[in-house]
């Protein structure tokens, strides 16, 4: 939310999508969001730009092995920064831009993006996960109006620990949408 109120035109856009594919007779529920593709790129890119697990989870190596040319003997703590990899400019173009439309059309296919980790211990939870952020945000942007308070841009500054939090919480106005009344009952 944070991000689309800083980018009131993919709020407008996701929102435009929300009418087409669902419209107003009902709310958007969970097996509405596989096909909501432009919902599905903005989470992506918030959760490229904000990885929840930053540097994921510490894996230890069970045997020696090389990692990029690096002798990793077993037992080392190995810790992976999602966050650095989500932003290299090597492989993202203007990788500090909020652009959800990198991910359309299997744009960003192949490319690393590993908020969920990968591999064996990749996290079990992610289908669930992404169906319930995509309800919520989706019912979010469907049936409510957003603005932020006094015009003013959200702060976006990361605050400390395993997961990231914002530094500053968010606040905004929001406003229920007419065509929604029905829903909001
Ligand atoms: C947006 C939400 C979530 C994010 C971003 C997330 C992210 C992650 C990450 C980065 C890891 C570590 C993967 C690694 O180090 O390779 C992980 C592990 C794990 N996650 Fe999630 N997770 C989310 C939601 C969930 C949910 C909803 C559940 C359970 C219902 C869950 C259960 C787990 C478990 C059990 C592990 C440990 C897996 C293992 O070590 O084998 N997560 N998650």
């Amino acid at each position: 939310m944070s991000l689309l109120l800083n980018h009131p035109a993919a709020l407008k856009k996701a929102q435009a999508e929300m009418d087409a594919s669902i419209g107003a007779s009902r709310m958007v529920a969970a097996d509405d969001v596989p096909r909501l593709s432009y919902l599905q790129c903005i989470i992506n890119e918030t959760l490229r730009l904000y990885p929840a697990a930053p540097l994921l989870l510490p894996h230890e190596s069970s045997a020696d092995c090389k990692v990029g040319g690096y002798d990793v003997p077993s037992g080392t703590m190995l810790i992976v920064n999602a966050y650095a990899i989500h932003r290299d400019p090597a492989v993202w173009e203007d990788p500090a831009a909020f652009r959800p439309e990198r991910f359309e059309d299997g744009k960003a296919d192949g490319l690393l993006l590993m908020p969920f980790g990968m591999g064996r211990r990749r996290c079990p939870g992610e289908t669930l996960a992404l169906q319930t952020v995509g309800v919520v945000l989706g019912t979010l942007v469907q049936c409510f109006d957003w603005d932020r308070v006094d015009g003013a841009e959200v702060d976006m500054t990361e605050g400390v620990g395993i997961t990231m939090p914002k530094a500053v919480a968010l606040e905004a106005v929001c406003r229920p949408r007419a065509a929604m009344g029905g829903q909001l009952q």
